[in-house]
């Protein structure tokens, strides 16, 4: 794929591990508070909106206490009852227009932090090394965009201003219920300490649990994916969803959790919910009996009677809010990793490349799982020259080609180019002398134009013909239904790899780079198409220092220099008549070619004769 390293501008690379984060400290509200980003005044003043709603909510019960006073007094003050009947009218107004404004900024907060966060991650995932796409899977990453993401969005609009509501409400009531009765105030909040403890109980080793909850839902997420982009394979060799071992294992996982977490919890809660709403039971003969003993007034005891049952039930609602803290705790964390993942490291020295060569200097290099994968590799790419590496399978060749561009870097000695360590060009002078074919081309969903010009974003219709014309694309090209403004990639009109390919050099063209990295395709394409691409290969050839994974005999030999690997080091290195006569290895190379060759051309032979025959 070209794309990545010719326009992103962002090479990836260097085998690091992400910084250890202090999980808990994300998990947390001072995590959350952390991710909301520029959103955070916003989300501040719905809460205060929300406080101040529930604030107006109580005060029509206080009215209410002082309008018995003003009602059983005698004679009978009715001016105040009037007063205070308006008061509580205005009350319950504030509290609709608090509690509405509350909800209008936490939505709107809510919207634009989901979009600030896809942003800040996407950006990330741009600058960070190829190592951390290492040891995170798609799905898990795409977890941390969607699932964890969303979360914390609906956890904004709709949970937060309500939950610094349910801490405040409590507070708030107690206050108010201390200030006139103490011992009432008490007896309304007797059966607290038992239904803390309950909930305690019930919200022990949730987190562990939400952990395992996660990780099944990580494992149905990638086994979803993978069962998704294999249908193909699933559907030819006749299996079904069920048949994907991991993904029914763990979408049953998911229903075993959901069973567990309720017969564990399910009593607990209900325990709970029954000691929330008992105040009544303590409250009414304590007051009654106050009352009787003339130490308790008939409005306060009124109030004690309506005002007391709420202060328990609001601290359910605190149970929920804080639950959900704990629920998306998890999730924050996950973003803040990704968002705190260090970059790839930018050249500090600025310098420039003074030729376009490429020239390996001892070079060795481990993948993150500790795989050596080459050892002492020296070798130069001189500029204008073709230079081809060969070698088996596993001997290094797409590893050596992944890092002139960085998108990993060496463990131990020196990748050049132009003399200069490529460390120590900048990215964006290192990847404008690029271009980079490789045989697995990707194709994004847009027009043909679109996928062309991500090569070079100013680039004028003609620009696109011509280099499609040099590539030969341009037949096929006008031929699509929309010719340039065709929709391809993965939801657009299907290409053949011959095609994807022959789109793939034009973008190359287009760059116009002096430098070429090539990755030849092992599959040959049907004879039609080979040959256009060998055309254009060629054209994209001329005049440029090239790098070639070869495959081919032709590529081969009329290299300009060999480079013989295998596991990971130089075998030999030199012209091809050179090694035929001395190295081995490449004369066995070229042995098992010249035979493939043979083959193919016999299986043509005879499906030409076949053809005259028929
Ligand atoms: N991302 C990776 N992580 C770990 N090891 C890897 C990775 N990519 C390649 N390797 C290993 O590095 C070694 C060299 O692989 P490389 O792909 O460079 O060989 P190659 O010569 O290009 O092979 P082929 O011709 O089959 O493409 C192999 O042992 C391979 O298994």
């Amino acid at each position: 794929m070209t794309t990545a390293v010719e326009t992103h501008g962002h090479a990836l690379s260097v085998p690091t591990e992400p910084p250890p984060i202090d999980a808990h400290r994300m998990e947390g509200m001072r995590g959350l508070f952390a991710l909301m980003g520029t959103q955070r005044p916003l989300v501040i003043g719905a809460s205060l909106s929300a406080v101040l709603g529930v604030a107006a909510g109580l005060a029509p019960f206080f009215f209410l206490a002082h309008m018995a006073t003003a009602i059983f007094a005698t004679p009978p003050r009715l001016d105040e009852v009037r007063t205070l009947a308006l008061a509580s009218v205005g009350a319950v107004a504030l509290r609709y227009v608090m509690s509405g404004l509350a909800t209008v900024l936490a939505h709107v907060a809510a919207f634009r932090l989901l979009h600030e966060l896809r942003m800040r991650l996407a950006r990330k995932l741009g600058d960070v090394p190829l190592s951390f796409f290492a040891t995170r899977t798609t799905g898990e990453l795409k977890r941390v965009m969607m699932d964890d993401v969303n979360q914390i969005e609906a956890f904004v609009a709709h949970n937060f201003p309500d939950g610094v509501a349910a801490f405040a409400v409590p507070l708030l009531t107690a206050a108010a219920l201390v200030s006139v009765d103490y011992r009432m105030a008490l007896a309304s909040i007797a059966a607290a300490p038992v239904a803390v403890l309950v909930m305690s109980l019930a919200l022990r080793g949730t987190e562990e649990q939400y952990r395992t909850w996660q990780a099944t839902q990580d494992r149905t997420n990638n086994g979803l994916l993978e069962y998704l982009r294999g249908i193909h394979v699933i559907k030819t060799f006749g299996l079904t969803a069920k048949s994907f071992g991991d993904l029914a294992q763990s979408i049953e996982e998911n229903t075993r959790w959901m069973e567990r977490f309720m017969r564990r919890h399910g009593r607990a809660y209900g325990a709970f919910h029954a000691l929330i709403g008992s105040s009544l039971v303590v409250l009414v003969p304590m007051g009654g009996h106050l009352y009787l003993a003339g130490s308790l007034a008939l409005p306060d005891l009124v109030l004690f009677l309506v005002l007391g049952p709420q202060l328990l039930t609001s601290l359910m609602r605190v149970m929920f809010a804080w639950g959900n803290v704990k629920r998306i705790g998890e999730g924050n964390a996950r973003i803040a990793r990704v968002l705190l993942a260090p970059d790839l490291v930018e050249a500090t020295k600025k310098a420039q490349p003074l030729h376009h060569g490429l020239a390996f200097r001892g070079v060795g290099f481990r993948y993150t799982d500790g795989n050596e994968a080459l050892r002492g590799v020296s070798f130069e790419a001189g500029a204008g020259k073709v230079t081809a590496l060969v070698g088996p399978s596993g001997a290094g060749k797409t590893t050596i080609a992944r890092l002139v561009p960085r998108l990993w870097e060496a463990t131990s000695g020196r990748v050049e180019m132009g003399g200069v360590d490529v460390n120590e060009i900048p990215l964006d002078a290192l990847l404008e002398r690029l271009s980079v074919v490789f045989q697995d081309v990707f194709l994004f969903h847009g027009t043909v134009k679109d996928n062309l010009r991500l090569a070079k974003p100013d680039a004028t219709d003609e620009e696109l013909v011509a280099a499609c014309k040099a590539a030969r694309a341009h037949g096929f090209v006008e031929a699509l239904p929309d010719g340039y403004d065709t929709w391809i990639g993965e939801r657009g009109a299907r290409l053949s790899g011959g095609e994807k390919q022959r789109l793939s050099i034009a973008r190359a063209l287009l760059k116009d780079a002096p430098i070429l990295i090539l990755d030849e395709a092992t599959a040959f394409a049907d004879p039609e198409n080979e040959a256009l691409i060998q055309e254009g290969l060629a054209t994209l050839c001329q005049a440029r220092t090239v790098l070639v994974i070869a495959h081919r005999l032709s590529t081969v030999a009329s290299a300009d220099h060999i480079v013989v690997l295998d596991a990971g080091e130089v075998v030999d290195q030199g012209p091809h008549e050179a090694l035929l006569g001395r190295c081995g290895l490449y004369q066995e190379l070229w042995a098992r070619h010249a035979e493939a060759r043979d083959w193919s051309l016999h299986v043509r032979g005879l499906r030409a004769a076949e053809g005259v025959l028929s």
